[in-house]
């Protein structure tokens, strides 16, 4: 997207815009239900600016004080509840129309899980909580409507206390780790999953499409990973359950052409402590060292074969 170019017998490429621009809005029901969202902004914009690098002419910059306030500005102009996804587009498309300079626009948003508490078995009208993964998506527009769409899930810890193993693998000299049919299974999914919509003009027009559709791929992951409430599913190795997910994924929502998976195998390790008396724990799958350095690292992408991507 950034354009090179030739200056002064050197390539150059450039690009500027603000980061971390925190904006929380509130929607109001008449019957008094309240709804909010936090967000934190990132922008970035790609515009023909580069005298200002190249001298002391600042008369092609879109500030980026500017950029923040534009963000407050949008939020509050947005009558109905908004997803991530349709702000980030909302803004992109404001920076590349608003702008005769900015060629193209990135805005990615991560959104603090504030959730709806319930007392009394009832949900409450304007009070909420902190949970814990969070949503995040990016946009990227170019002027021409050119679009893509990618949206994510940060931090989603799961575990599991049986169903997965790890048996079969290369055994050499430096090999410790025995073969196991029993262990926990412990990750913190990152996903990043990429629309198939190209352009402006051919998004679902649907009220909060997104925000249900990061809720059904986040509950198609989890129950992917988990297996059935009663006896679940074994996990022959942390590949084949991100393999798994990620193929869930593409199967189950058409208009999703890319998923990424990132998927640490956080350790829990079995405590064997004895003295010269004998053993003083002995390991039985109930007592663990719980452990998130070192981790296994594993992450795979899939991609439909017909995808443009
Ligand atoms: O599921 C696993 N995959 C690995 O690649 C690996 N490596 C390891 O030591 N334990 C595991 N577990």
């Amino acid at each position: 997207m950034a354009k090179q170019e030739v200056v002064e017998g050197f390539k150059f490429e450039q690009r500027h815009g603000k980061e971390r621009v925190r904006v929380a809005r509130v929607w109001k029901t008449r019957q008094g239900q309240h709804f909010i969202v936090e967000w934190r902004v990132g922008i970035t914009l790609f515009s023909d600016c580069v005298n200002s690098y190249l001298s002391d002419d600042n008369t092609d910059i879109v500030a980026t004080d500017t950029m923040k306030n534009t963000v407050y500005a949008k939020a509050k102009e947005g009558r109905d509840m908004l997803s991530a996804e349709d702000f980030a587009i909302l803004l992109a498309k404001h920076f590349v129309s608003f702008y005769q300079k900015v060629t193209g626009a990135i805005v990615n948003i991560v959104e603090n899980p504030w959730e709806r508490v319930t007392v009394d078995g009832q949900p409450h009208e304007h009070g909420f909580k902190l949970g814990s993964e969070k949503h995040t998506t990016e946009a990227i527009l170019q002027k021409s409507g050119s679009l893509q769409l990618t949206s994510g899930i940060e931090g989603l810890s799961v575990l599991k206390t049986t169903q997965s193993g790890f048996v079969n693998f290369i055994r050499d000299k430096y090999t410790a780790l025995p073969d196991t049919r029993e262990r926990m299974l412990a990750t913190e999914v990152t996903a990043l999953w990429r629309y198939s919509y190209e352009s402006l003009y051919s998004l679902p027009q649907k009220p909060l499409y997104f925000t249900e559709k990061y809720q059904e791929v986040k509950k198609v992951l989890a129950d992917t990973f988990f297996g059935p409430p009663n006896g679940g599913v074994y996990s022959p190795s942390v590949q084949n359950t991100l393999y798994l997910m990620a193929k869930a994924t593409l199967n189950r929502f058409p208009d999703i052409a890319y998923v990424h998976l990132k998927m640490p195998n956080l350790h829990f390790l079995p405590v064997n402590i004895s003295n010269q008396n004998g053993p003083i724990v002995k390991f039985e799958d109930d007592v663990y060292l719980p452990t998130d350095e070192p981790h296994g690292s594993i992450q795979a992408s899939l991609s439909r074969l017909w995808s443009k991507l």
